[in-house]
């Protein structure tokens, strides 16, 4: 995720995944990755606008962000949503999948990252109105649950904040100051907090 001034892409510490090419198949290639990247750009807040701020790049078409002052200047990701998007919609297009994998046993992560204000907490935890991925991919997890009563699931959830280096447990106020640690038995090597389990 990220704000429209800054595309992950526009920074000189992240590359960008793909840059655009006219004469390759983009759709071709990023099937086959299983790690993707998408974009959302949120709208100027009432506040940017009075400030007089401009957008310098935009969403041109689902793939492909363009710089506003040069547009020969474009980079490719596997999705980009536009100022206007749900994150309804970010969520059927660019999450869905991982969470219906994760009910089918196959590992997922869904992370945002982008400058501070670029709207990950928006996209992410959302509000009542329009609510956001976290309790979107939750309340779909529980349907399946709903809808598979020949199957045993076993859900379960921690809350985490990383700032600054530190991991801090959100749902057990004496669980500050992590260590994450790999779990040499995991095959995959997903990274598990001891502390509190
Ligand atoms: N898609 C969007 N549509 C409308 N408003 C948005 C959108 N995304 C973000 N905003 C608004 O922009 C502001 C900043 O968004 P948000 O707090 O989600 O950013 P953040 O990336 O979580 O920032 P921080 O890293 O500082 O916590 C908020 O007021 C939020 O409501």
């Amino acid at each position: 995720m990220d704000g429209q001034s800054s595309p992950a892409s526009s920074s000189a510490r992240s590359k960008p995944q793909y840059f655009y090419s006219e004469s390759v198949n983009l759709d071709t290639e990023r099937s086959k990755e299983n790690v993707t990247v998408t974009v959302r750009f949120r709208p100027l807040s009432p506040r940017e606008i009075r400030q007089g701020e401009e957008i310098a790049w935009y969403a041109d078409g689902e793939t492909i962000v363009r710089n506003e002052h040069n547009p020969s200047i474009a980079y490719a990701y596997d999705r980009v949503f536009g100022p206007t998007t749900t994150t309804r919609h970010v969520y059927d297009v660019a999450a869905q999948h991982v969470v219906n994998g994760a009910m089918e046993g196959i590992n997922g992560t869904i992370f945002a990252y982008g400058v501070t204000s670029s709207g990950k907490t928006h996209t992410m935890h959302g509000d009542q109105r329009s609510p956001g991925i976290i309790p979107l991919a939750v309340k779909d997890a529980f349907s399946i649950i709903q809808e598979t009563p020949n199957r045993e699931f076993l859900l379960r959830v921690s809350y985490l904040e990383i700032y600054n280096e530190i991991v801090n447990d959100l749902l057990n106020p004496a669980g500050q100051n992590l260590r994450i640690r790999e779990d040499a038995q995991d095959t995959i090597n997903y990274l598990q907090l001891h502390d509190h389990l």
